[in-house]
């Protein structure tokens, strides 16, 4: 922790760049995710699924779907193809085939921005120039990156600009607040922990008020004690009714949190099902855990 700590803002008196932070209240509990007319019971249907690079098959005729309100783990060994995926659903590439579905809608190539813009949101490592900004300031850029586009030009387009600001910076002092991370709030990103990096790139999807997360290793380079905090938070969003994905090296994590787990092998869905009985899988043992789970 630099120097630069703002140990002595109080809830009420943080400033970021010459702004006030609003009151909030201590307990805090984001809005839950709204039900809505285009949301349904499994929002999320990949199928066929296929992406190559040059002669390697990355992904190679992947189908799963996710149902609302779940928290599922995508695991396998070391180049099975789960970044593929995630970047093939979340747009980050076009797959060379296949379906990915949100919401009843057919998102397969739409843009990044197009696909969290339809509340399909993946959490994002702080780049670089963002370290050199301050957690407030990464939280009120946030919107702008992601699904915000819409978000912001409703608000400029409107006229009382300063009012729409506000209430901006509320949801995110919000939302560090649920995270227990508002006392970071002047510090600069590149000054955070692992673990506290985690649960603000965590904060920054959520203030783009998504209907589903895709994490993408979330645990990986946090201690053991923000590990739990980080978990709590992800099971108390899941109550609220949101949805997650997560990708995920450590197994036991995801046997012990996901009450559902798809195993991806050679680019293929090897087996999907419960902790358990992915766990009793003779082919997951054989393939993924080396006789050991
Ligand atoms: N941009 C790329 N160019 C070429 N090959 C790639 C590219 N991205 C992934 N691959 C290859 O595709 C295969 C699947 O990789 P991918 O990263 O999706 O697997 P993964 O399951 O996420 O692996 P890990 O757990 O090691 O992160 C690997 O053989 C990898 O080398």
């Amino acid at each position: 922790m630099s120097d630069a700590e703002p140990s002595d803002a109080t809830d009420s008196e943080a400033e970021s760049g010459g702004v006030t932070v609003p009151d909030a209240d201590a307990d805090v509990e984001l809005d839950a995710v709204s039900e809505s007319a285009d949301m349904v019971d499994v929002p999320l249907k990949v199928r066929d699924l296929r992406k190559t690079f040059g002669g390697i098959t990355a992904v190679d005729g992947a189908g799963f779907e996710i149902e609302k309100g779940s928290m599922t783990g995508l695991i396998g060994p070391n180049g099975a193809g789960k970044s593929t995926t995630f970047n093939c659903i979340t747009g980050t590439y076009t797959p060379d085939s296949g379906v990915v579905e949100f919401n009843g809608e057919d998102i397969t190539g739409l843009e990044p921005y197009e696909v969290a813009e339809r509340g399909l949101v993946r959490t994002f490592q702080i780049a670089r120039e963002l370290s050199e900004m301050t957690v407030l300031e990464n939280m009120m850029v946030a919107p702008m990156h992601q699904r915000g586009e819409a978000l912001w030009r409703s608000v400029f387009a409107r006229n009382d600009v300063n009012k729409q600001e506000e209430e901006i910076l509320e949801r995110a002092w919000e939302t560090l607040e649920f995270f227990d991370i508002e006392h970071l709030a002047n510090e600069y990103a590149g000054n955070l922990s692992g673990g506290q990096r985690k649960l603000l790139e965590m904060a920054r999807a959520l203030l783009t008020d998504p209907d589903m997360l895709l994490l993408d290793e979330p645990f990986a380079g946090v201690n053991p004690t923000l590990e739990e905090r980080l978990l709590e938070h992800i099971h108390e969003l899941r109550n609220q009714g949101y949805t997650f994905l997560i990708v995920e090296h450590d197994m036991d994590l995801i046997m012990q949190n996901c009450e559902k787990v798809i195993v991806m092998h050679q680019g293929r869905i090897l087996t999907e099902g419960t902790p358990e009985d992915v766990r009793n899988n003779e082919d997951v043992i054989e393939a993924y855990l080396g006789g050991e789970v």
